[in-house]
């Protein structure tokens, strides 16, 4: 059903615009406003306070004001309010997903996917809150009796992209909470209506005030910046792009600051000569389309066995035509807008240039004219030398290429510097974890082109990252460990 622009109005109105500080919604210091637009429209959608380095310290007091309390809470009292925000997350996901719609693009249907997503991070954590578990033991001389536990780490500043408005903020502010951290979040400045209904979210099932503070504004550099060099902040958690991630590092290393960084991807599928074509091609248009293929676990490199590569081709293109591009929120949509005209700028430049050096376009290959950042769902022919293959694409175009053999395959996978998400399509067990040993991805599809979940650990090596989100390695980013070490009650008189 089409949502009407009533709707959309009531909804925004709804939306808090101001800054969260000590369990108050605030007015930014510098008295500016931030423009927040709808990427299928290109118009203005709502103004938001547009913060800066004093409000962003004034977020990081609050937050250090808070820690000592909070860390002392029951471990049973913060899995509880993180269970009501899951409920009151769910309760609102018709809201939550329209607002991801209109500030980010993707089609309703996968932003309520995106909900159900975002809110497990809160459902997770609650469960993990009062399990995370220390250690009691003798050292090997028997002389002394070890105590191993873990301790919130205390203020975090956690930075958040654009492409998941949602559930980028709920796998940091879920283990952040589970395990008794403070928090100042400064959500991506093309989508922070999302974040400021969820942080209103939390404050409504019960978090105390200065435990999650939030800082939207034009400037992300003059938000963290000063916080980075803080004694009193703690912690970076990022997700982002690999070059901001690179330059935070190098600012996180002055303070030196724990880092959980969650950065780019260029994901190779690969389909052998032995996969089931239906299964491989539902892999690909799922790895590739899902978020109009603005996922860091997008597939951009679609590698297939020389064998079987024109009859995948042709199952792929016939798949890619079907899908119908428009305004998410308008009924039987399934591809969005790019979320801006530099982005979409970007996508095509690599197109043309895939076309320069000898690629060939199967489907699509242009902007979608009119209102709106649109691209066509492309895919192209190219050989493994194409630029394309060499950076994330982030739009709806996939870039197949053939292999001769599984060796050849495998060097083609790693052949980049990132190391992510790669997806693997064949029927015999042996071989997809035969490669699964031989390529660096920290994440791995076999079979299935969506492996997100929040009870499985998230991240990257090489220059995808450091440190996982979700599953039980989640909460421990959170937390450092603290060792007692005592006599042995045994070796006293
Ligand atoms: N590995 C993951 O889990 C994951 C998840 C989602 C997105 N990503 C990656 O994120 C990128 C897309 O998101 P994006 O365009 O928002 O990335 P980005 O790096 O441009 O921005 C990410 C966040 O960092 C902030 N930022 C930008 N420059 C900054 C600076 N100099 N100092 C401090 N903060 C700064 C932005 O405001 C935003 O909040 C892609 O590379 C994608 O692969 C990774
Ligand atoms: O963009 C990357 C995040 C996608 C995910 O969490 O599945």
């Amino acid at each position: 059903m089409t949502v009407t622009a009533q709707q959309e109005q009531e909804l925004l109105q709804r939306v808090p615009t101001g800054l969260l500080i000590n369990g108050e919604w605030v007015e930014a210091s510098s008295g500016k406003t931030l423009p927040v637009y709808d990427p299928a429209t290109g118009k203005e959608l709502l103004r938001i306070q547009d913060g800066n380095s004093e409000d962003a310290l004034k977020a990081l007091t609050a937050a250090d004001e808070a820690q000592a309390e909070w860390a002392l809470t029951a471990p049973r009292e913060r899995a509880e309010i993180l269970r009501r925000a899951f409920d009151i997350v769910m309760e609102r996901a018709d809201d939550f997903a329209l607002l991801m719609t209109l500030e980010m693009g993707k089609p309703l249907a996968e932003a309520r996917g995106e909900v159900t997503y975002g809110a497990e991070f809160l459902r997770w954590f609650s469960e993990e809150t009062v399990r995370h578990y220390g250690r009691y033991f003798n050292t090997p001389e028997n002389n002394l009796t070890a105590i191993v536990r873990h301790k919130p780490v205390g203020p975090s500043l956690l930075v958040t992209p654009w492409n998941f408005p949602l559930a980028m903020a709920t796998r940091k502010v879920g283990p952040a909470v589970a395990s008794g951290s403070t928090m100042v979040l400064k959500p991506a400045q093309l989508t922070p209506l999302t974040s400021q209904y969820f942080a209103q979210a939390m404050l409504d099932a019960g978090l105390p005030a200065g435990v999650l503070n939030v800082v939207s504004g034009s400037s992300a550099s003059a938000i963290s910046g000063p916080l980075m060099k803080d004694s009193r902040l703690r912690k970076l958690s990022f997700t982002g792009s690999t070059p901001v991630g690179v330059r935070l590092m190098e600012d996180a290393a002055q303070n030196v600051l724990r880092t959980s960084m969650e950065l780019g991807g260029n994901a190779p599928l690969m389909v052998f000569e032995d996969a089931d074509l239906d299964k491989a091609v539902q892999g690909a248009m799922d790895a590739k389309l899902r978020n109009m293929g603005e996922a860091c676990t997008a597939a951009n490199r679609i590698l297939v066995h020389e064998d079987i590569a024109d009859a995948f081709q042709a199952k792929f293109a016939d798949a890619m035509r079907a899908r119908k591009v428009g305004r998410g929120t308008e009924a039987d949509v399934n591809i969005g807008p790019i979320i801006d005209e530099k982005a979409r700028e970007d996508v095509h430049s690599l197109v043309t240039a895939a076309v320069d050096a000898g690629g060939e376009v199967i489907t699509g290959g242009q902007k979608v004219e009119g209102d709106g950042y649109f691209y066509e769902p492309t895919i192209l022919s190219v050989l493994e030398d194409s630029p394309i293959l060499k950076e994330e694409i982030f739009g709806p175009v996939a870039p197949v290429v053939t292999f001769k053999d599984e060796a050849h395959a495998i060097r083609l996978a790693n052949a980049q510097q990132y190391g992510l998400a790669a997806y693997i399509f064949t029927e015999n067990h042996n071989r997809a974890i035969r490669v699964a040993d031989q390529i660096e991805f920290g994440l791995i599809g076999f079979n299935v082109g969506v492996i997100s979940n929040a009870a499985a650990p998230f991240g990257g090596v090489k220059q995808s990252g450091l440190g996982r989100e979700g599953g039980a390695e989640g909460i421990a980013e959170y937390t450092t460990v603290q060792y007692i070490g005592m006599p042995n009650p045994h070796s006293q008189a």
